[in-house]
């Protein structure tokens, strides 16, 4: 369809129902895999969903190497399916979308969820699924290499591999924070989930993957969609440019001016989005968007769009995974727009209903207090919620006062026995110092995840010996400025009690050695 005829029309996305297809119920043969069988997955008699590696093809690319292996190795049809439903209705609601639908919001105008067809995997067992995706780990094989797609099957499980759009994001490391949980925390099982060692630099990346793949689906189907537009704080417009430049889809992209890092907005602009830079803040980037998508054929990217969640659901699966399938007490995540939060709970829910594990860790969101509706929200026993208007925070990413995602969030919190904290400006550069001298270099947000552990371990809610993880969400890379400023004690009412600024020697021998040993004998006296 041409771009100019679509612009001419108001676009109207066609929101047909649809009713659920029937399961049909698999023969039973492959329930008596072991997971044994997958010491060689090539050779499981099982109908696995594409378990082997391709025969390497001379001469093929992995994309080709794929295509032509699913050609000699037809697989059996496992009827896995998904389809959006409204978000949290109840089971006599019969209202559903399919997935190649243009549709992010129900009939009533509430959230969408992907529902997946939980009968057809649960003809599998927890042992098969945990199986699968752990032969899949650490390998090129195309899709699955990547961290998202290794999961497949509880993603988008129709979509063909040859239209997926993928960096081979995800498989980021799960981090040992030895020396921080120990000296600061008296903790032994602190782990940190860096989702920020990614492509772009954020879990946004996780998320991104699965739908810029949809979208590329959507165009070759003709679909009316001409670009894909998001409103941003930094990262999501940073992985919806990346990826749809290396799909070759056109990017638009609503940031607030002057509210984002140099570093993430010079990603999109590297990419060849087209960016608008907007003055208001978050929010009010958000709802131009929602406008503009409604009326133009520009596919909307923000979490508001279930599809993003499927893929940042799978670093919750990754953390059992990382763990051998043992789950953590706790997992402490930062939110902003709070489609994260959910993603993780339905991660975790889900290994759980599909058996792989036998219950879910206890989830904390941490809020900064400059940004914190959720946090008044929890705090109020989630009697009322008011947006606020967001102030300035260094942790800029979640610097948002209407989070699109707050019935998702407040679901997950409950569902979990999950808790909400907030971090002042202080508080979350502190604990962002602290950690970079432990020979990490994390990002704002992460400190404020970081003041939630801090908060709940002084309080005694976190034990010593609790398996609890931090997701850290971008790299702290983004956010060199935010270091710069503390660490040069640059920062209007903050005390920067961890800045470690550069000293200034003049370039004799003399002089460099009175500096040497003044800084030995400090570090001397403290043996
Ligand atoms: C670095 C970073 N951390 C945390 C968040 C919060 O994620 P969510 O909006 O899904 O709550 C965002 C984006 O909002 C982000 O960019
Ligand atoms: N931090 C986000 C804010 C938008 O969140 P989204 O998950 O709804 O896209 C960003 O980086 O833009």
């Amino acid at each position: 369809m041409a771009a100019s005829s679509l612009l001419q029309s108001p676009y109207l996305a066609s929101k047909t129902r649809t009713t659920p297809s029937r399961y049909v119920k698999p023969t039973p043969h492959f329930l008596s895999i072991k997971a044994s069988t997958f010491d060689n997955p090539s050779k499981s008699t099982a109908p696995s969903p594409t378990t082997s590696a391709p025969t390497t093809y001379k001469g093929c690319n992995i994309r080709e190497e794929a295509r032509r292996h699913s050609l000699t190795h037809p697989q059996p049809d496992n009827n896995f399916s998904a389809k959006y439903v409204p978000f949290n209705a109840g089971p006599t609601c019969s209202e559903s979308y399919s997935l190649d639908e243009i549709v992010y919001r129900s009939q009533s105008g509430g959230l969408l969820d992907v529902q997946h067809d939980i009968s057809a995997l649960k003809a599998f067992p927890g042992s098969y699924w945990r199986a699968l995706f752990d032969s899949r780990v650490g390998k090129t094989t195309w899709p699955y290499g990547s961290g998202v797609w290794s999961k497949k099957e509880w993603v988008l499980p129709e979509i063909s591999s040859d239209d997926i759009v993928s960096a081979f994001e995800g498989n980021s490391n799960l981090f040992w924070a030895e020396r921080y949980g120990k000296q600061f925390l008296n903790m032994n099982d602190l782990w940190v989930k860096h989702c920020g060692i990614s492509h772009t630099g954020s879990f946004k990346d996780l998320g991104m993957t699965v739908l810029v793949s949809q979208v590329n689906r959507l165009r070759k189907m003709n679909k009316p969609v001409v670009g894909v537009g998001c409103a941003s704080t930094g990262d999501t417009s940073a992985a919806l440019s990346a990826y749809c430049a290396s799909a070759g889809i056109p990017s638009i992209v609503f940031l607030p001016a002057n509210k984002i890092s140099m570093a993430q907005l010079v990603q999109p602009i590297a990419n060849g989005a087209f960016v608008l830079s907007i003055d208001t803040d978050f929010d009010g980037c958000m709802q131009l968007i929602r406008e503009v998508t409604a009326e133009l054929p520009i596919y909307l990217a923000n979490s508001l769009n279930s599809l993003r969640l499927e893929g940042q659901k799978t670093a919750a699966i990754e953390i059992l995974q990382q763990f051998d399938w043992e789950v953590p007490e706790w997992v402490i995540v930062p939110g902003g727009n709070l489609g994260n939060i959910y993603a993780f709970y339905k991660g975790f829910h889900m290994c759980k209903e599909l058996g792989l594990v036998d219950r879910i860790p206890r989830l904390v969101c941490a809020q900064a207090a400059n940004a914190n509706p959720l946090y008044l929200y929890y705090k109020s026993g989630w009697k009322e919620f008011k947006p606020v208007k967001a102030n300035s925070t260094f942790a800029s990413a979640i610097q948002i006062g209407d989070p699109v995602s707050i019935d998702r969030a407040v679901y997950a919190l409950q569902n979990s026995n999950g808790i909400v904290e907030e971090a002042t400006e202080e508080e979350l550069m502190d604990a962002m110092a602290q950690a970079d001298s432990t020979g990490m270099f994390i990002c704002p947000h992460t400190g404020v995840a970081l003041t939630a552990l801090i908060k709940l371990r002084n309080s005694g809610v976190i034990g010593p010996t609790d398996r609890t993880v931090v997701v850290s969400t971008a790299h702290g890379l983004k956010f060199t400025q935010s270091k710069i400023d503390y660490h040069s004690s640059d920062i209007k009412d903050m005390a920067c009690r961890i800045a470690n600024p550069p000293v200034s020697v003049k370039a004799d021998f003399g002089s460099v050695m009175d500096v040497l040993r003044k800084y030995l004998l400090s570090k001397e006296s403290k043996y």
